[in-house]
């Protein structure tokens, strides 16, 4: 039966509104936006920098696209990326470095006040590092358009799907950026091309290049991607399917970082501090608030390979540490055990009840964590609940820290010190470490 075309009802695009003109930018929200109080709501504008003036492109009902900067704020400075416009990484680069941890400060008290009901007075100045060339870890998503034989690979633009192919990534370390253009020609030749799911690369004490695929590769792939390894010094390791990434070279050793006098080894794929350079900072000022030593046990949750966990065990504490994924807490184990370290490393989920585990009728005195961005909203009230002296909490996500909070505040804690990491300048995203204390 012959087939026509009928045009979907109320599926056309919405009629572009009208240009706003002269629009002044009252502030920030928490995710740099610039923000436009309206008549009947308010807007915001990704690009807009509090106390602008700006003509924009109503875009939904909260939206904005910035068409021009009239009247710029003293903060604002050029980019230097020269994929800003499109790359939808390192969405705070037009405001002075400064300025964004000053925004970053900000917006952890406004969602302590709002979430937690508690003003902010003991902030520290901020810990920071290199504010360019500080990413150790790069995902890069890739698509191969095979009848085309048009392979794309690169970051994802804003708010979409489409990849932005960049020769450079300014925020990431030159060991991984020098690989991008040799991978663009090098992997389209590979039969696994029409298999990849995503390229990642990480720097640590070796280069490493973890490839996601569905299947495991052909022989002759394997005997390409060894010559490959070989020229560019960077070794590969391949994560297919359901199974652990395993390394390209049978024997491979783990790559590994130095962690405040130990070194911690990791698997490609495991979770890995961005900030090459400010992670064992951050560890050291824990350190510093927890001060662990001989007579305290402290209890470690969201432990990952053992980043603090063999720090905080250094010190003479003894260590009781969970993480969610099991393979990362046999390398704990493995590592503890490597630098002469006891350390009691479980697998847990920490969102289930702490009764379900052995670990959760211990008694411990000090706790320790640094949840993912859910934060951390049932194992906060089960520590709550146990009252230990301190609890030094880092957090990648301010609502999450401000609601965990709340718990402590409500269980008889105060908040001694607060500081913002700069684990990651140039974009919107916050790492703030806390110290909890208990009141009595
Ligand atoms: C932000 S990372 C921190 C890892 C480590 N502290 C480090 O610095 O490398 C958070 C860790 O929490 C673990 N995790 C996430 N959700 C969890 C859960 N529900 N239960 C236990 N661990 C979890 C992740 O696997 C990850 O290793």
């Amino acid at each position: 039966m012959a087939q026509f075309y009928r045009p979907q009802r109320g599926r056309s695009k919405p009629a572009e509104q009208p240009i706003k003109r002269n629009a002044s930018v009252s502030g920030l929200d928490h995710q740099g936006r610039g923000i436009v109080r309206e008549s009947k709501g308010v807007r915001f504008i990704a690009g807009a920098l509090t106390d602008e003036l700006i003509d924009f492109q109503p875009q939904g009902k909260w939206q904005g696209k910035l068409i021009q900067v009239k009247q710029p704020a003293p903060a604002r400075v050029t980019p230097d990326c020269p994929y800003y416009e499109q790359c939808g990484g390192c969405d705070l680069q037009h405001l002075a470095l400064s300025r964004q941890r000053q925004h970053k400060q900000q917006v952890v008290s406004e969602l302590f006040a709002k979430f937690a009901g508690h003003d902010i007075d003991c902030w520290q100045a901020p810990l920071t590092g290199a504010d360019w060339r500080y990413r150790r870890r790069l995902r890069l998503a890739c698509h191969w358009d095979s009848k085309r034989r048009n392979f794309k690979l690169g970051l994802r633009q804003a708010n979409s799907k489409a990849i932005v192919e960049i020769s450079d990534c300014l925020i990431s370390d030159t060991a991984l950026t020098r690989l991008l253009q040799p991978l663009r020609k090098f992997l389209p030749q590979l039969d696994l091309i029409a298999q990849l799911g995503h390229v990642e690369l990480m720097t640590t004490n070796s280069c490493c290049l973890l490839l996601r695929l569905k299947n495991p590769v052909s022989a002759k792939d394997h005997r390409q991607l060894l010559e490959f390894s070989q020229n560019y010094g960077v070794d590969v390791w391949l994560h297919c399917g359901e199974t652990a990434p395993q390394p390209l070279l049978a024997g491979q050793e783990l790559p590994r970082y130095a962690s405040w006098q130990t070194e911690v080894s990791f698997q490609p794929g495991d979770f890995l501090q961005a900030h090459g350079e400010l992670s064992p900072l951050m560890v050291e000022q824990a350190l510093a608030w927890l001060a662990p030593g001989p007579g305290d046990h402290v209890l470690e949750l969201y432990a990952g390979s053992g980043n603090f966990s063999l720090p905080i065990a250094r010190s003479g504490a003894r260590v009781t540490a969970i993480e969610g994924v099991p393979s990362m807490v046999e390398r704990l184990t493995a590592n503890a055990s490597r630098a002469n370290l006891s350390i009691a490393a479980q697998h847990a989920d920490l969102e289930q009840p702490w009764q379900h585990y052995d670990w959760g009728t211990i008694e411990f005195n000090k706790v320790f964590l640094d949840p993912a961005r859910a934060g951390a909203a049932h194992a906060i009230s089960e520590v709550a609940q146990r009252q230990p002296e301190r609890v030094v909490y880092v957090s990648c996500a301010a609502d999450t820290l401000a609601r965990d909070a709340r718990h402590l505040f409500a269980a008889g804690y105060r908040l001694k010190r607060a500081q913002i990491v700069d684990m990651f300048p140039q974009t919107h995203h916050i790492e703030c470490l806390t110290w909890f204390e208990r009141e009595t």
